[in-house]
């Protein structure tokens, strides 16, 4: 897959919706009821991190639910794109860019989201031929002012800032013209899912569906 292939396909799953879920998953039996309450609120398009031993069966048992469009997060080497890819992820999201990891997304055709921070990592991503990234820690790294200053010299990189953004924070990185969605984990609280609630997860599912910039 090309890197300009790559970026078209995050470019069209960014904008399904304003907000990507980033999942932690302790039991891979939550999965199935987890998704279909994110999808069932408005929000098809999850971000499984491969933090824990169950987000691979967790990523596996999504990948059945009708409507959600499901990707692996944290992936920090080529072992982690395979696992991945084989575990039916439909995309990759990672928390920094490395050479190794750009060549196994785009040899296993994998859509990567991959991670950076600074102008210079976005202009490595841009003379690759990738034309959207994440923006991460974003809000460790300045936040949207941060965001809305690279949109001056490199108004042709699109970003899914992630990493410590709220429901108050998140409408005004939706606001900005270099800014597809936003990722966040507020919809899948560690308390809500160790409780099941799924009814809770749906409700702020639709919340988050409904901010805008
Ligand atoms: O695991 C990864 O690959 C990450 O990049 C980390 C996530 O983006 C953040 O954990 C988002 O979580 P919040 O800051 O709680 O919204």
């Amino acid at each position: 897959m090309t890197p300009e292939d790559a970026s078209a396909y995050a470019r069209e799953i960014c904008g399904l919706a304003p907000v990507i879920p980033v999942i932690v998953v302790k039991d891979a039996g939550h999965a199935r009821p987890l998704a279909k309450a994110l999808v069932a609120g408005g929000l098809p398009v999850l971000e499984v991190t491969l933090r824990t031993p169950a987000a691979l069966d967790a990523i596996r048992a999504m990948a059945e639910v009708e409507g959600g469009i499901v990707g692996a997060g944290t992936l920090l080497t080529p072992a982690d794109v395979k696992a991945a890819k084989a575990a039916g992820a439909n995309f990759g999201v990672s928390p920094g860019l490395t050479d190794s990891l750009l060549k196994a997304c785009e040899d296993e055709e994998l859509p990567l989201l991959a991670g950076t921070a600074t102008v210079s990592e976005a202009m490595r991503l841009l003379e690759r031929g990738y034309s959207v990234a994440k923006f991460f820690p974003a809000e460790a790294n300045g936040g949207a002012p941060s965001l809305k200053a690279y949109a001056g010299p490199i108004p042709q990189m699109h970003y899914c800032p992630t990493g410590g953004i709220t429901p108050r924070t998140a409408s005004t990185y939706l606001a900005l013209p270099n800014v597809l969605c936003v990722g966040g984990s507020w919809v899948c609280d560690p308390g809500l899912l160790a409780d099941e609630r799924w009814d809770e997860v749906e409700r702020l599912a639709r919340e988050a569906r409904e901010l805008r910039g």
